[in-house]
């Protein structure tokens, strides 16, 4: 496999099969070290498929002479330097993608590297697929596209309609400046199987979606096996993109209220909550930080008294986020103590780690897992779940009475240690209870 799998532009150089074990090692010892000093249960750890696990991907477009290739870039620092190399790989077959996607992607470049409209000024080419077969290629210009572009576009729409593997809608799209040009429907949608429910997810050309399906599908079962028993409270979601995580766990609460930045990914939201049946869900267009500001009293949102909110009548329990790499801002950190219950889904550590401090001082990690989306490269997606510890803040008295009716109903005593209870006998105590 060539050193061009590091796709998310990452200083992996090594991106062999028979390293997979090695480097998620690698990837997991960083995690805990993040995390140095932490008291953790288990990590659960979910890898990947060695191959084909990518669902899409991003290749620049490179002409040599009258040839023309697919390139992505491998930064790595060299040894002995500080200033991280970046170099550029071609890329004619793309191990990590889907199959389906490296069907299109030969496709493609086969038909564009003979067809002088569809090559002219083509610089980038995006593919998207699903695990339901479906598909999306988006071809990116440095010049205006004309209807000679859009004749050429459908004709190659119609060739790689016939490509193996691909069962379903196909998209292709051309965009340039201010410009965009769509045939076929202009979306995907996926099918996950996640906690015994076959779910329809729309996913949108151009916006955000978990790039490693088969893992995406563990992280939502992980997600759904956290929050499971909570269905007295209600969840807030920010960060809720198409309502990937919001389908899944509104079965686990009374109510949800989900939040989302983007326009577009909003109605793809609403559209895959009704898809899959979902009717307890309040979605509104609104970013974390005026959701954190309404939450404190400061803000009032028309957005919010649309959706049918009114944040007062809500008994939230539980909040979700799920944060771009840069992790919360800190009003909305600020946010998280406020809650019994926090699932933090991250695709930093660093970020993660350090939104999470402070929470530690009320609240526990009870469950962390860690997800491999992104293999051969230094990413690592993480899911934190984590609960308020009421009894750490008890008086020791109180600890002591409660300690002395459990004692009473011939339940074993817990063992206290220097004065403290170990996080792993509150933890059994507190599922003992809940068991009851
Ligand atoms: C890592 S994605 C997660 C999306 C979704 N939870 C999923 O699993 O597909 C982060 C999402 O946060 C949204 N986002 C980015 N900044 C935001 C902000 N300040 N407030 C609310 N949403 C934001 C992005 O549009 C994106 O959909």
């Amino acid at each position: 496999m060539s050193s061009a799998a590091a796709s998310e532009s990452l200083p992996l150089t090594t991106t062999s099969v028979d390293r997979y074990e090695e480097q998620l090692a690698a990837k997991l010892a960083s995690v805990r070290q993040c995390f140095s000093g932490v008291q953790f249960p288990d990590v659960q750890v979910v890898e990947s498929e060695r191959e084909h696990y990518r669902m899409r991907a991003e290749f620049a477009v490179w002409r040599d002479k009258e040839d023309l290739y697919y390139v992505m870039y491998d930064t790595a620092t060299r040894e002995g330097s500080v200033e991280p190399v970046r170099t550029r790989v071609r890329v004619d077959q793309f191990p990590v993608g889907s199959r389906l996607l490296n069907t299109l992607m030969a496709e493609v470049m086969a038909v564009a590297r003979s067809d002088q409209e569809l090559k002219h000024k083509l610089f980038q080419v995006n593919f998207h697929t699903t695990l339901s077969g479906e598909a999306m290629v988006t071809m990116l210009y440095h010049r205006r596209l004309d209807t000679q572009w859009e004749a050429a576009a459908g004709a190659l729409r119609g060739q790689l309609a016939a490509c193996k593997g691909l069962e379903g809608a196909l998209t292709v799209a051309g965009r340039s400046r201010k410009q965009k040009i769509t045939l076929g429907p202009g979306h995907v949608t996926e099918g996950l199987h996640v906690a015994g429910r076959q779910l329809q997810y729309r996913q949108l050309e151009g916006a955000f979606s978990q790039p490693n399906a088969g893992v995406c599908q563990r992280m939502l079962e992980w997600a759904h096996e956290s929050t499971c028993g909570s269905q007295a409270g209600d969840l807030l979601e920010l960060y809720c993109g198409n309502g990937n995580f919001t389908v899944v766990l509104a079965e686990n609460f009374r109510r949800v209220l989900a939040t989302e930045v983007s326009k577009a990914a909003v109605a793809a939201a609403a559209e895959n909550l009704s898809a899959n049946s979902v009717a307890n869900v309040a979605i509104a267009r609104l970013t974390a930080e005026e959701l954190s500001a309404a939450w404190r009293g400061e803000r009032t949102f028309e957005r919010l008294r649309q959706a049918g909110v009114d944040l007062a009548a809500m008994d939230f329990t539980t909040i979700l986020v799920d944060p771009p790499r840069a992790g919360l801002d800190a009003a909305t950190e600020a946010l998280l103590p406020h809650f019994a219950n926090v699932v933090y889904i991250s695709c930093n550590p660093v970020t993660l780690e350090a939104n999470l401090r402070p929470l530690l001082a009320t609240h526990r990690v009870r469950r962390f897992a860690v997800f491999d989306q992104f293999p051969y490269t230094h990413h690592i997606e993480c899911g934190a779940y984590l609960q308020r510890m009421a009894e750490v803040e008890l008086p020791m008295a109180e600890m002591d009475e409660r300690e002395r009716s459990t004692a009473a109903e011939g339940k074993e005593v817990n063992a206290m240690k220097d004065g403290e209870m170990v996080l792993e006998e509150m933890v059994g105590m507190e599922e003992r209870r809940q068991d009851r």
